[in-house]
């Protein structure tokens, strides 16, 4: 049995649209080439997708092209992001101190590098709190903020919860200050409008599986003017402008560029759709009683309902709903049974953690979806509490 699919935060399928550029880049007909051949038109052609894509991406997030480098994916990314900056920084002081402030609801590609740094790497790191309804303000980032602060890492849209972070008054706070403002945009490209000269980021992670393309490609915006400074993280043959060395995946880039692509006409009217098939959903979930919505009623990414339900088991009610691909927490953290951080982190009892079902929806989400999706959580809920 196929179940229905609600897991978008966690992965998407990539558009057919978008599958079929990606084809038209493997085979001998198609643009096969390594897009860093100098001698022939095969990496001519080939070059010429990969800058084509990096426009597109470039265009949606309102960069100039040259300030994308590739990367494997928002993983990837984030490390480049804050070691290479903090690498960059101890090549010019050894002994400079650093400190960072983040929060305690980033991603664990963030979480993990900071984690490392301060034991690595002597590196202070300050971990904002979130308040009950999931938002890091940007007061906690001013009152953070140190002489010695070198990069605020900070993410747009959280993963569990959706939550959306005020990113631009981050980055005007941060004007007169050094220090680097990163952004993981992982679950917020393609969901909310990321612009990053309105945010003002020097910084800014993106990954392709989230809005429709390929899994295993991504990208990292690099501010360039004024330029930062960063060491990269993977050497060999100069690629990216020496920032990111390997032979570069043209039909992954060329579907990480037509899914930007996409997302930039199509946005608005998909936001808008999803939005009211997340609303639908909530309003038929609160008439079942002792259920919670985890995360702003309203600061809050359209396709993202992440709830908690009295009296049930996560675990049970996540493997009696064998309908509903849903995911419990971070589908990057399933491997652990321990109640969601990000649930902790905004005062939830451990019994409502564990009890946190995220729902997300996307692009190919139907209303039919919605109603059958409902009835499901609807009968099992009911049944496990009797
Ligand atoms: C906020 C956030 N950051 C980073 C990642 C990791 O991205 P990738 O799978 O491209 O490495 C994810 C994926 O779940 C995410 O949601």
């Amino acid at each position: 049995m196929k179940s229905l699919y609600l897991d978008y935060a966690a992965t998407t399928p990539v558009d057919p649209r978008v599958a079929q550029v990606m084809a038209s880049c493997l085979t001998l007909e198609g643009t096969f080439g390594n897009p860093a051949s100098r001698s022939h038109r095969y990496g001519w052609q080939a070059e010429q997708v990969v800058e084509n894509a990096r426009r597109q991406l470039a265009d949606l997030l309102a960069a100039d092209p040259r300030e994308i480098v590739w990367t494997s994916g928002a993983t990837e990314s984030n490390n480049l992001a804050l070691k290479g900056v903090v690498e960059a920084l101890r090549e010019q002081d050894a002994n400079k101190p650093l400190h960072i402030i983040t929060s305690a609801i980033e991603h664990k590609a963030v979480l993990d590098v900071c984690a490392w740094l301060q034991t690595q790497q002597q590196v202070e790191v300050t971990y904002l709190t979130p308040d009950a309804d999931g938002l890091i303000q940007p007061q906690q980032v001013s009152a953070a903020l140190r002489d010695d602060t070198c990069l605020v890492s900070l993410m747009a849209v959280n993963n569990e919860l959706g939550t959306v972070t005020d990113i631009a008054a981050i980055g005007a706070l941060l004007k007169d200050h050094p220090a680097y403002l990163h952004v993981d945009a992982a679950q917020a490209l393609g969901k909310v409008a990321v612009n990053v000269k309105d945010w003002q980021v020097d910084l800014l992670s993106v990954s392709a599986h989230k809005l429709y393309g390929p899994k295993g490609v991504g990208a990292l915006y690099v501010k360039r003017e004024p330029q930062v400074m960063l060491a990269a993280q993977i050497h060999g043959g100069g690629h990216e402008r020496g920032m990111r060395s390997g032979t570069l995946a043209t039909h992954q880039l060329a579907g990480l560029g037509e899914a930007a692509r996409l997302v930039q006409e199509e946005q608005a009217a998909d936001e808008a759709r999803i939005r009211q098939l997340r609303d639908q959903l909530w309003d038929g979930l609160q008439a079942l009683g002792g259920v919670y919505l985890n995360g702003h009623a309203q600061l809050r990414s359209a396709n993202h309902l992440n709830v908690s339900f009295d009296g049930v088991d996560g675990e049970i009610l996540l493997a009696s709903l064998a309908k509903v691909a849903v995911s419990s927490g971070s589908a990057c953290n399933s491997a652990t049974v321990a109640p969601s951080y990000v649930l902790k982190a905004i005062g939830r009892s451990d019994a409502l953690a564990h009890a946190g079902l995220r729902f997300s929806l996307g692009r190919f989400t139907t209303a039919e979806e919605i109603a059958f999706a409902l009835t499901e959580v609807t009968r099992v809920v009911q049944m496990l509490r009797s």
